[in-house]
């Protein structure tokens, strides 16, 4: 008999495949997470570059993921623009024990780790009776026990709320495919209630793909990596010694075993940010025969979220891009732009390292090491990318046309009166003298541009829509609602806007006098954002969304990063 073939199944990962990720730091109240925040955003791995959309408020920071392939490049093409890998990362207020029942901030808490993808947990291990510890006294595994068990609580309600809607359906019964995949759900969902009852994170499971497939959208606490970051008194994280160490070791390798610990002091980092130049603070680190915890706790997270680089090199730019890791060729290019996915032909691919090792591109190539690989490439970390895509989305010349003055001047008319807010400033959206050219996209929606800048779409029989790019110059041109900050991701990746991203704290709607009908196109701005991030129109009037707190609200939005926004149009 011939032996069975090997099924290779591949491995799926828990938790988003995006490739902008976010990091939060989960901790009890009081044991340095602020302080750690404060370092990271002052440190130079804060220093924002020019991100699009990188209003940072004081609880979030992108940071600069240090990289020395990435320098190296850059020294090596010096090329007129360098963008770094990036990484999320939040400041999030201080946990209680209780906070599953609802103690302390209880709640909203654990809603603000929800929409996190990766945690780095702050352990206090420093002695400072100044310094009051909310459980009293210093005690790190205890305050580890808290942690996890609050969270573990937490998923566990979660779990069994979704367990029961799902029994709800099954119990009908029946035979349909449907019937079939809901009890596959329910079973899933049970065996994920069983792990977590018997005192384990789900991150610790060995899921199938399918599983997989049911625990990511339930957006479990336990399912997130943990990076732990073991906050220590600067003078033990000097002489890397502390009497607490072994044991959080000893809990962390028993009771969630393959977690990465880092031993850190917030207090270190934070003196570190406070010198003059960053060759006072590296003198500082020599005398003291130490250095920066910092970098290694940004790339042992990248470790946890299972993300990898490729990068893209030339001299007009060196370019830093994350995948996670087992990402194929189309997908990566996706990274880049999103219609690179589907145009995607085929990819030109060396790696760094062979770049490093023979010296320059001509090298490589006469080296023979250059390689064209088709849509199954799955990229490796460092690998230089050049992506050969089709150009479907490019606008064709004959698809754009000059739009007559008298059709412009109905425009104008049909722009003031589906949005009245927008008539203080229609004399500079839409200029008397300017020449309005109109360019048609799929699904029959014509956008009106002035050279190459866009200014509204038009869908055949809706109002006109202004493009996000004239609400950034013109805000008050609509009415606004605002998200809170849980719904901004779902927002970003095209998902329907639903009310609970609207009626939770962090949202708002207008209040009852200046409500909104349904039909009425507004500008979505969201918790702690400058920018309008979506625009589209109301499925659902204001005060209905309020008093019923469920349902759609916009599910034909525009918004920031979708096909519309990064369209070219020169
Ligand atoms: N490694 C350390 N050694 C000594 N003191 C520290 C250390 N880390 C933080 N601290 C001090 O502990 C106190 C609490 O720190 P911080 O405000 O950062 O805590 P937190 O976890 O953000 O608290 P909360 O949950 O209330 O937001 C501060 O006075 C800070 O200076
Ligand atoms: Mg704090």
């Amino acid at each position: 008999m011939p032996p069975k073939k090997a099924v290779v199944q591949e491995k799926v990962l828990l938790g988003r495949p995006g490739n902008n990720l976010k990091s939060g730091i989960v901790g009890l109240a009081n044991v340095g997470k602020s302080t750690l925040f404060q370092a990271i955003t002052k440190s130079n791995l804060g220093n924002p570059a020019n991100f699009p959309y990188a209003t940072i408020d004081p609880e979030e920071a992108k940071v600069i993921v240090p990289d020395e392939r990435f320098d190296w490049l850059c020294q090596h093409y010096k090329p007129k623009s360098q963008v770094p890998a990036n990484l999320t990362i939040y400041d999030i207020a201080g946990l209680t024990r209780g906070a599953s029942t609802g103690a302390g901030l209880g709640n909203s808490f654990l809603s603000h780790i929800r929409a996190v993808d990766a945690i780095f947990q702050v352990v206090r291990c420093f002695d400072d009776a100044e310094i009051i510890h909310v459980e009293g006294d210093v005690d790190p595994v205890r305050d580890l026990v808290i942690i996890s068990e609050e969270l573990r609580i937490k998923d566990i309600e979660f779990v069994e709320k979704a367990l029961e809607s799902l029994q709800k359906q099954t119990r009908r019964g029946g035979q349909s495919l449907e019937m079939k995949k809901l009890r596959e759900e329910e079973a899933t969902v049970n065996k994920v209630l069983e792990y977590l009852r018997s005192g384990k994170d789900v991150r610790h499971g060995d899921w199938n793909p399918k599983e997989v497939e049911v625990i990511n959208p339930l957006f479990l606490l336990t399912a997130k990596p943990v990076v732990f970051l073991v906050n220590l008194s600067e003078k033990d994280y000097v002489r890397q010694k502390n009497k607490y160490i072994p044991k959080v070791m000893e809990w962390i390798k028993t009771n969630s075993p393959g977690d990465a610990i880092l031993p850190i002091s917030a207090s270190f980092e934070e003196r570190m940010t406070q010198f003059e130049t960053e060759a006072e603070a590296a003198e500082e680190c020599k005398k003291l025969g130490t250095e920066s915890g910092l970098p290694k706790a940004i790339i042992k997270m990248r470790q946890a979220l299972n993300l990898a680089s490729f990068f893209t090199t030339g001299a007009d730019e060196v370019r830093q891009w994350t995948i996670r890791k087992n990402t194929k060729a189309p997908a990566a290019a996706g990274v880049i732009h999103t219609d690179f996915e589907k145009t995607f032909i085929q990819v030109i691919v060396y790696n760094y390292n062979t770049l490093k090792e023979l010296g320059d591109e001509a090298a490589v190539k006469a080296g023979g090491k250059v390689m064209t690989k088709g849509k199954d490439y799955v990229v490796e970390d460092g690998d230089i990318l050049l992506i050969k895509a089709g150009a479907a989305r490019d606008i064709p010349p004959s698809n754009r046309s000059k739009v007559k003055s008298s059709v412009q001047r109905a425009l104008r008319q049909k722009l003031i009166e589906s949005h009245p807010l927008c008539e203080p400033y229609i004399d500079e959206i839409l200029p008397k003298k300017a020449q309005l050219d109109a360019v048609k996209l799929p699904e029959k929606i014509t956008l009106y541009t002035i050279d190459s800048t866009p200014l509204f779409y038009q869908p055949q029989d809706g109002p006109p829509i202004p493009h996000l790019k004239l609400l950034h110059a013109f805000p008050n041109m609509l009415p606004s609602i605002q998200i809170d900050r849980g719904a901004i991701r779902f927002v970003l990746s095209g998902a329907t806007l639903m009310a609970p991203g609207l009626t939770s704290p962090g949202g708002r709607l207008p209040d009852a006098d200046s409500a909104l009908e349904k039909g009425t196109v507004v500008a979505v701005k969201a918790e702690g954002k400058e920018e309008v991030c979506m625009v589209g129109t109301l499925k659902a009037g204001t005060e209905e969304i309020k008093s019923k707190g469920k349902g759609v609200v916009i599910d034909d939005g525009h918004y920031l990063g979708d096909g519309l926004w990064k369209m070219h149009l020169d």
